[in-house]
């Protein structure tokens, strides 16, 4: 996966992460559905929240080709390394405050490190902190309220970056269009109720966001 511009991110084919799957049928759905990576929340206290012994046999379901992403909020890099380990999942994905030391401690694990932040203020850079990949979501991660990123509104990241935060069918072809991420991420937007996925709408989601020439 190259890419070092935002020209070139926008070229190859859209990464697409469904996230907060519970379920085996929910995972089947979005890995025949052609998505790139799948989430699972070890953020304690919402309701995609599993913990290993759920997501193990789910991660154990997923072919090589895509990536299975633990994500959390604030914990310690032992409840990290702990969580990410008994799930077996390949990529981390960090929502709190985290800063370089922390990307420097789980480094030797072998994850892909994925930084969650809102954009607000000067635009991140991917990297800044030690990550792989850079995902630009709402304040409010997981609520489904979209953020602005309207023409003009922020200045997109180079390289490898990920749309996220209020995404759904209905407008997830437009975000894609607007700001030309390398990919997009999506909980609340594939939900027939909160923290219940719907299969038709993972595949809708899928078929939406990789419309877009
Ligand atoms: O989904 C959650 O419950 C969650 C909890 C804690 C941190 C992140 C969480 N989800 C992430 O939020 C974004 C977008 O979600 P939505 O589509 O707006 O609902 C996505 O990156 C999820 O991984």
């Amino acid at each position: 996966m190259n890419g070092s511009n935002a020209s070139e991110a926008s070229r190859a084919p859209l990464f697409v992460k469904i996230c907060g799957l519970r379920t085996a049928e929910d995972v089947d759905a979005a890995v025949e559905a052609g998505a790139d990576a799948i989430g699972f929340v070890f953020a304690p206290g919402g309701p995609r929240t599993v913990d290993p012994a759920l997501a193990r046999p789910l991660a154990e379901r997923v072919p090589g080709h895509v990536l299975t992403v633990g994500v959390f909020r604030g914990q310690p890099v032992a409840e990290v390394r702990a969580l990410a380990r008994a799930a077996g999942v390949r990529a981390v994905q960090l929502h709190g405050d985290e800063g370089p030391a922390h990307y420097a401690e789980l480094r030797p694990d072998g994850w892909t490190l994925i930084r969650a932040t809102s954009c607000h203020g000067e635009p991140s850079a991917l990297g800044e902190l030690g990550e792989d990949l850079l995902l630009l979501d709402a304040p409010a991660p997981g609520s489904g309220e979209p953020w602005d990123w309207s023409a003009g509104s922020f200045t997109p990241p180079a390289g490898r970056w990920i749309l996220a935060g209020g995404l759904h069918t209905g407008n997830v072809a437009d975000a894609v269009r607007t700001t030309r991420p390398w990919g997009v991420d999506v909980s609340s937007g594939v939900e027939a109720r909160r923290g219940v996925k719907d299969p038709r709408l993972i595949r809708e989601f899928l078929r939406a966001a990789r419309s877009v020439e």
